[in-house]
């Protein structure tokens, strides 16, 4: 399978790495082309991809994959189509950019789909929603999936859904982030090695991640099982509470959902 891609940035980038963690692409069947900057150049020290600005040079791909910023996805678009000479599956990445603009960008029947990946795809262990245009044959999405699956889970999804997938799943990250540095600055408060205790942090979270995977539980009831009857744990759970912890959460979501208007 040969990929094409436009942006080699934080999404592109964490892609292409996770296609050639899987191992069942090569570099060399991985086509970029970056922006003006060198992220693109710096990203090939280490991964040997091919990179062009001929945008003929995509003709040779099995599909086109756009990690570029969401407001030139319509503008690179428009470039590209007048260049390929047939009708190559164009993949978005990008968050905020509805499928039916895409779709009057390239012409009614061309075959085009919307995902949003995450970070994690980048060590394979991603999760992609996606949304094909009614256009695309069923071989394409075949192939489509077979190559997000490589990084991970993918899950199709109605059109309606995509902002809330990609707000959940693709900003959700750096909630965790911001979650796990805080619980690092309080393990250091107390004394604790900031190395270790990242790694305790991101232990935690992935192990409860996987127990409710696992289990099929509800979430409220994992945490019913830590919070002993006066214990400890709902000593801390009320305090969290009393800051707007879940509101905080929903209520961040719910920001990124309002943006999109
Ligand atoms: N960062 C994330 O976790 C996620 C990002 N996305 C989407 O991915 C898209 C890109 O986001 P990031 O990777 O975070 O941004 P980024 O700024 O890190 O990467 C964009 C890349 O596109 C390159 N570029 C600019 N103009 C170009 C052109 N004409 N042709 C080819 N490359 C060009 C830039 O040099 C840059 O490396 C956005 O639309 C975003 O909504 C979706 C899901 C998650
Ligand atoms: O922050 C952003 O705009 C992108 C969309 C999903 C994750 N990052």
């Amino acid at each position: 399978m040969k990929i094409g891609i436009f942006g080699a940035g934080h999404m592109g980038g964490a892609m292409i790495k996770g296609w050639v963690r899987s191992n069942s692409i090569s570099p060399t069947d991985i086509l970029v082309k970056g922006g003006k900057g060198d992220t693109a150049k710096k990203l090939k020290q280490n991964i040997p991809f091919n990179i062009t600005d001929n945008l003929e040079d995509f003709n040779q791909v099995d599909m086109i994959f756009l990690a570029v910023k969401t407001p030139i996805i319509l503008p690179v678009i428009n470039d590209l189509k007048n260049h390929l000479n047939k009708d190559l599956p164009i993949i978005s990445v990008s968050a905020g950019v509805p499928i039916s603009l895409m779709q009057e960008a390239l012409g009614g029947s061309y075959p085009i789909a919307q995902a949003i990946p995450n970070t994690p795809v980048q060590i394979n262990q991603g999760i992609t929603g996606i949304v094909y245009s009614q256009s695309i044959s069923n071989l394409d999405k075949i192939a489509i999936h077979d190559c997000l699956s490589l990084l991970g889970i993918v899950e199709e999804i109605s059109e309606d859904k995509i902002d809330i997938f990609g707000t959940l799943a693709g900003c959700g990250p750096a909630f965790v982030d911001v979650f796990m540095e805080a619980l690092g600055d309080a393990a250091v408060l107390h004394g604790m090695d900031r190395k270790l205790a990242y790694t305790v942090a991101a232990k935690m979270v992935s192990g409860s991640a996987n127990l409710l995977l696992d289990s099929n539980k509800h979430p409220g009831e994992l945490k019913d099982g830590v919070t002993s009857p006066g214990g400890t744990t709902i000593k801390g759970i009320a305090a969290l509470e009393k800051e707007g912890f879940r509101y905080a959460t929903i209520s961040g979501i719910d920001t990124i959902m309002q943006s999109y208007k």
